[in-house]
């Protein structure tokens, strides 16, 4: 059956669940899109500020009635209630209230760039690779909406698996523990999943996982600061961030952008990362500081936030990627691994 039809017939199904107050959750104003991906069926319900518990029983029912329709489909249905006071962050603010730990996961380690296109996936997956490589237990959630990309980073198909209770088993990759959200959409409606749903859908990744008891979790976050970020950093306690960089200046600024949001958002920052930042050439082994290296070095100086070190251009890396073999589980000997441990033996100095 096509996505719209089925959409179409659960909206139906939900003229059946009573709301508070009277009328039927079909024809309520605060029900979003229905979004019906092949593995997944995703909709939010808005509602007034202390009305969540309220809206409970209906957010069950309409879950039972998707649940009948979307067959093997993993049913996601969320309430969010609008704050009306919006919460306010700055240098040395309270942590925002209600941040909790995911259940089966010590640490929570998230990789994000001011922009688009830096190498932050291919960096979180190596980095992650490298935690694992200190004897650590380690997953990976790829929370990156726009350009899903660890999939392919580590060589995975298809979806994980969902356990009768409605919990998914991650995949495993390179003795890694791996979801990725890119497994619950069709191309091109990413653009559709947006605020709550995008980041309600986040949450169930992150909280209806079975882990099974993680000493770190690597979040590879979208590019920039958005929706999934500020939900990620309010609800979550995220241990520390790695801000990925390259050496062009342009990259920096958006950087810096990034390294803001998470100070107002009382985040610490684990340190900046400069990716690509010099060529190694394949024949010779000489190295080339093509865009003039060390802006990174100079910006985290200036941003006083740690350096954690700089990561070569290296066709090994750009291929290994592509063919879902990356470079510090397949090389482990290499120039490009020695990068990527000696930033994560860095990182662990500063995460207890
Ligand atoms: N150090 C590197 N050397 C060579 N190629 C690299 C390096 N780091 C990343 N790349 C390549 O650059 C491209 C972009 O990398 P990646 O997808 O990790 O970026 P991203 O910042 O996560 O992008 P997006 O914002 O689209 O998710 C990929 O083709 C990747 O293989």
């Amino acid at each position: 059956m096509a996505d719209t039809d089925l959409s179409a017939q659960i909206k139906n199904a939900l003229a059946d669940v009573e709301i508070p107050g009277g009328g039927d959750l079909a024809s309520y104003g605060g029900l979003s899109d229905i979004i019906v991906t092949p593995g997944a069926i995703a909709f939010a319900i808005a509602v007034a500020p202390g009305m969540e518990a309220a809206f409970g029983p209906a957010r069950e029912q309409a879950q039972q009635r998707a649940q009948a329709l979307g067959g093997a489909r993993k049913v996601m249905v969320s309430l969010t209630a609008e704050k009306s006071n919006a919460p306010k962050f700055g240098h040395g603010a309270p942590q925002p209230q209600g941040k909790t730990r995911v259940d089966g996961v010590k640490r929570i380690i998230a990789v994000g760039s001011g922009k688009g296109g830096v190498g932050k996936s291919t960096t979180a997956v190596n980095i992650a690779l490298a935690l694992a490589a200190e004897g650590l237990k380690v997953g990976v959630l790829d929370a990156d909406l726009y350009g899903p990309s660890v999939p392919k980073l580590l060589g995975i198909e298809g979806k994980p698996a969902i356990r009768d209770d409605g919990i998914f088993t991650p995949h495993e990759a390179f003795g890694l523990k791996v979801m990725s959200i890119g497994s619950m959409l069709v191309p091109g409606q990413a653009v559709v999943w947006r605020g709550p749903m995008a980041t309600s859908g986040l949450r169930q990744l992150l909280r209806e996982t079975d882990w099974g008891g993680l000493d770190v979790l690597v979040i590879d976050l979208p590019p920039g600061t958005g929706d999934i970020h500020i939900a990620l950093f309010q609800q979550t306690v995220v241990d520390g961030v790695v801000i990925v960089s390259t050496p062009q200046d342009l990259a920096l600024i958006d950087a810096q952008k990034a390294i803001d949001m998470l100070r107002r958002m009382s985040v610490p920052v684990i340190g900046l990362v400069e990716n690509m930042s010099y060529f190694i050439a394949p024949d010779t082994g000489h190295r080339y500081d093509i865009f003039g290296t060390g802006g990174a070095e100079q910006a985290a100086e200036r941003l006083d936030i740690p350096f954690l070190g700089p990561i070569p251009l290296v066709m090994s890396i750009r291929e290994g990627s592509d063919a879902g073999a990356p470079p510090v589980a397949v090389e482990p000997n290499g120039p490009e691994t020695a990068a990527y441990r000696s930033i994560a033996r860095r990182l662990l100095a500063r995460v207890p």
